[in-house]
Order: C-alpha cells, then sequence, then structure tokens
C-alpha cells in the first residue's frame, strides 16, 4: 500500500548487505555459498516472482570481490546466480587509471564484472576525509564506467524529538544529495542512495520510523530528485537493519541496506524476502 494521495513507485525493490571489513576471507566464501544457495531454496516456489520485482547485491571486501562474482556465476541465473545477485565494491577512485597508489579503478572493477559501487560511506566520511565533492566525482565515474553508485547519506548527529529535529537532519541530508545528482548530468543515469543516519549506524536498533519517513518523504519532494526519470533513483535505508523493519518504511524506502544483521545468511534471506513480500 502506497501513502495516500501519492501514486506508487514504479521501480524493482533493493536490498543488500555490505561485509564492511568483518569478514575474514574464508568467512566471505562460505557466506556467499550458503546465502545464495539458501536464496534459491528457501524462496521457492515464489522465487521467480521475487526475481522479477526485487533486487539483491553483496558489497564483499574488495579481496573478495573477483570470488565472490566468480562463484555466483557459476549458479544458474534467478537460482542465486549473479543475474539476481549484484555484486558491488566498497568504494573506488574517480579516475580510471593513473598514479594513484593503493586506489581502485572502477574501469577495473566494470570490467570484472563488478555492478554496483558503494560511496560515502559514514565510515568513510569520518576516518578516512571522504567528502560531498570527492563522493560526487567517484558517483560520476561509477556512471561512466556503466555501472550503479550506492550512495550513502545521513546526518551525523541523532536530532531532538520534533520538528525542529527533523529539518535539521533533512539540511544535512539535502547538502549531501544535491551535491550527487548535481554530479550526474544523465538524467535517466540509475543510482541509489542509501539514507544512513550515522548515529543509527552499529547501534542497537534502526532510527524510529517517523523519522526516517519524514526525511526520505523530503528527499522525495527535491527538484533536483523530482527531474530525474522516475524510478531511477532508487532510496534504501541502512544503519541497524534487519528483519521486521522494512514493512514499516515501505511507503517511502525502496529497500535496505544491511550490515551486522545479514551476517547470518538465513536472517539476510528472511529480510530480502520481507522486501520482496512488503
Ligand atoms: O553501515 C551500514 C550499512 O552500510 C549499516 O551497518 P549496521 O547495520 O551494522 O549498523
Amino acid at each position: 500500500m502506497s501513502t495516500p494521495g501519492r501514486p506508487p513507485r514504479k521501480c524493482r525493490r533493493i536490498v543488500g548487505v555490505s561485509t564492511k571489513m568483518y569478514f575474514s576471507a574464508d568467512k566471505t566464501t562460505n557466506f556467499t555459498s550458503t546465502f545464495s544457495s539458501n536464496l534459491n531454496d528457501l524462496l521457492e516456489p515464489e522465487r521467480l516472482k521475487i526475481a522479477s520485482t526485487t533486487d539483491v547485491f553483496i558489497i564483499p571486501d574488495f579481496i573478495q570481490l573477483r570470488g565472490v562474482i566468480d562463484s555466483l556465476r557459476s549458479r544458474p541465473p534467478n537460482l542465486g546466480g549473479t543475474e539476481s545477485i549484484l555484486v558491488g565494491a566498497q568504494d573506488c577512485h574517480w579516475e580510471d587509471y593513473g598514479s594513484f597508489t593503493g586506489e581502485v579503478s572502477p574501469a577495473v572493477l566494470a570490467a570484472v564484472g563488478c555492478r554496483i559501487v558503494e560511496l560515502g560511506h559514514a565510515e568513510r566520511r569520518r576516518l578516512f576525509g571522504e567528502t560531498d565533492e570527492t563522493t560526487a566525482k567517484k558517483a560520476a565515474a561509477v556512471v561512466r564506467n556503466g555501472m550503479i553508485p550506492l550512495v550513502c547519506v545521513g546526518e551525523v548527529s541523532q536530532p531532538q524529538v520534533g520538528t525542529e529535529g527533523l529539518e535539521k537532519a533533512v539540511e544535512e541530508v539535502m547538502v549531501q544529495v544535491r551535491s550527487v545528482l548535481a554530479a550526474i548530468a544523465d538524467k535517466e543515469a540509475e543510482v541509489i542512495l542509501a539514507y544512513e543516519p550515522v548515529w543509527a549506524i552499529g547501534a542497537s536498533e534502526p532510527a524510529g520510523v517517523d523519522h526516517v519517513l519524514g526525511v526520505v518523504r523530503r528527499i522525495r519532494e527535491n527538484e533536483e530528485f523530482q527531474a530525474r526519470m522516475e524510478g531511477s533513483v532508487r532510496i534504501l535505508y541502512g544503519g541497524s537493519a534487519g528483519p521486521g523493519l522494512f514493512d514499516k518504511l515501505k511507503s517511502e524506502l525502496d529497500g535496505l541496506f544491511l550490515g551486522r544483521f545479514a551476517h547470518d545468511p538465513e536472517q539476510f534471506v528472511k529480510t530480502i524476502r520481507e522486501v520482496a513480500e512488503a
């Protein structure tokens, strides 16, 4: 059910996980294989319906990225293979090639089969000095290389309860959103925004539903957002997300971006099912 007065959105749902730097090499391999076969087994008999309405993604660390792509390629499409699971990277550089020691090229990511690149995560902004400017340049590079930028936005501090708190959060988030959209000239380019209030990341529970819906509603009302082709910009919620959440957010959100609460492949598959069926 959509919000009264607003037409239903014409876009696919999307749900995924970033393993950040939580997993050993073996754990990533085991997680990928358990999760993709669980997805196959647990989603029967609705598997085809879910594959036709919902995108699923997994964002491992850089070293494991290629192995995850290859292991999913060995499964048939729509059965937990790469056609139904998009594999993403946790960052990239804004140039394709050059003297940038330690960086990862978006062109190389695209060439090995990476489909999504996560950018501007709160941890990268806080610990590694990422700014709106570098995030926006990277988003343009990801689009240029035919992949989908998944850009994280969110206010740093937990707002006070009430309208004033919401306004401050919206103000902070809109600066980040505008900067990314301004860098991507193609109004039809696929973009994913992950609304991740920084204070809700790594917490025991997600941000309050009213707050999340309030901020995301304002993103959707924004002029730059509305200038995009309908459905080309999808919005996820992230920050202690897990099973049991999406149903409360479905009026404004297109999906969820999970962290810790997807480390158990069964919980991840449960959440995928909830997002697809909500
Ligand atoms: O940062 C996140 C996803 O990008 C969320 O992490 P947690 O769900 O572990 O809080």
